[in-house]
């Protein structure tokens, strides 16, 4: 584990992550393709960090691996170690079904996209808060009360809600309570699998700027997964980027978007829409992404990618340091910021009273 762990490239570890994915792989045939495939990722203590792609690239993979929660019959291996202090390592696909099921919201919870296949709509909002603090052993009375305060902090009323039934709720209200749902057992790690994909922009925009807060207020660690990456620009700390069931580039928020060194990543930034530039500067990326039995040799990007030569072809580019804990799969990364012009501007700002990035 520990050789491991120097052996990553530093864009991919960081000094004390709280959680580890150590070759990540997962297959749904029998080991014949890999929706994810050999990743391997730390996730700092108290971060936010942004994992972005496209459809189909295997972000809900990744988001579910990390509570080994990968549904049947898929088959997740490799090392999935949680570490609630910087001296002890769980490995969470050794744990038994009880432990796994007590880790599962007390310190690593999950917040899907869509609310509404979250919540069974036969239940009010208060029996969900109810079942999951009675499954968790914990005292109803004190988890009740921390559900209101929960409630309170996603700028909902509390008592209204929690008497209501899911459907008599807005889709930004289920959301906030679905993720006020995620804290009430006080967990250390929150994954949100596109939180926020079903909402209204506005709605979206109010989403980030309370998860600002519950970290805060509640010491959490954040995954933010989403194929929105303005959206993630916004809130996150750091950003790792899928393509084709693996990942291309990991770095700081403000490098990838300033300095981003693969092709894809700047293919991505340059088809982000952007209210205020010209139609002409929008290029979307041609061509389609792999489907999982289909994935090309060498580097899977390569039959989209500009500056694909033989190499790219046939050798699959491991992780090249591009300074700034920034680092890509690419073998021609300066080549890429010469050749590429990103055209991005950042366009959402978490924070109203702060400029969006880029705009200074
Ligand atoms: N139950 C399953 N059986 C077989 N393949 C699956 C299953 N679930 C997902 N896949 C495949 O795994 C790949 C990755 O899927 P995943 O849901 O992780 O993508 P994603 O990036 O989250 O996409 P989206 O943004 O559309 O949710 C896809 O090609 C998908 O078709």
């Amino acid at each position: 584990m520990a050789n491991q762990r120097e052996e990553l490239d530093g864009s991919l570890s960081v000094d004390d992550p709280i959680l580890s994915l150590r070759n990540a792989s997962v297959t749904f045939d029998e080991g014949n393709s890999f929706v994810l495939n050999d990743v391997s990722l730390d996730l700092g203590r108290g971060e936010i960090l942004g994992i972005v792609g496209e459809s189909g690239s295997g972000k809900s993979m990744l988001a579910e691996a990390m509570l080994d929660a990968i549904p049947d019959p898929g088959v997740l291996q490799g090392e999935i170690i949680y570490r609630p202090d910087s001296d002890t390592d769980i490995d969470i696909l050794e744990l038994n079904k009880n432990e796994l099921r007590s880790m599962r919201w007390e310190q690593i919870s999950m917040v899907f996209q869509g609310a509404m296949s979250s919540f069974n709509p036969t239940m009010k909002v208060g029996a969900h808060f109810r079942e999951t603090i009675q499954a968790h052993d914990a005292d109803v009375k004190a988890g009740m009360s921390r559900a209101r305060e929960a409630l309170a902090d996603v700028y909902l009323d509390p008592e209204r809600v929690l008497d209501s039934y899911p459907h008599e709720l807005s889709g930004g209200m289920q959301q906030r309570a679905l993720i006020a749902l995620s804290i009430v057992l006080e967990p250390d790690i929150l994954v949100m699998d596109e939180p926020t994909a079903a909402l209204d922009l506005l709605m979206q925009r109010s989403i980030l700027l309370l998860l600002e807060d519950l970290k805060e207020k509640y010491d959490l660690t954040m995954v933010f997964i989403t194929h929105d990456l303005p959206l993630v620009a916004a809130l996150a700390d750091r950003m790792a980027i899928m393509y084709a069931f693996d990942l291309v580039e990991a770095g700081p928020t403000d490098e990838i978007i300033d300095h981003a060194a693969h092709p894809y990543t700047r293919a991505l930034l340059n088809s982000t829409p952007n209210l205020d530039a010209p139609l002409e500067e929008m290029r979307p990326i041609a061509g389609q992404s792999p489907a999982p039995i289909n994935v090309p040799s060498g580097c899977s990007y390569h039959p989209r990618c500009p500056l694909a030569d033989e190499q790219c072809r046939s050798v699959d580019p491991h992780f090249h340091d591009t300074g700034e804990a920034h680092g890509t799969a690419c073998f021609h990364w300066q080549q890429a910021r010469d050749d590429i012009e990103l055209n991005y501007k950042a366009s959402v700002s978490a924070n109203p009273n702060t400029p969006a990035r880029g705009d200074d």
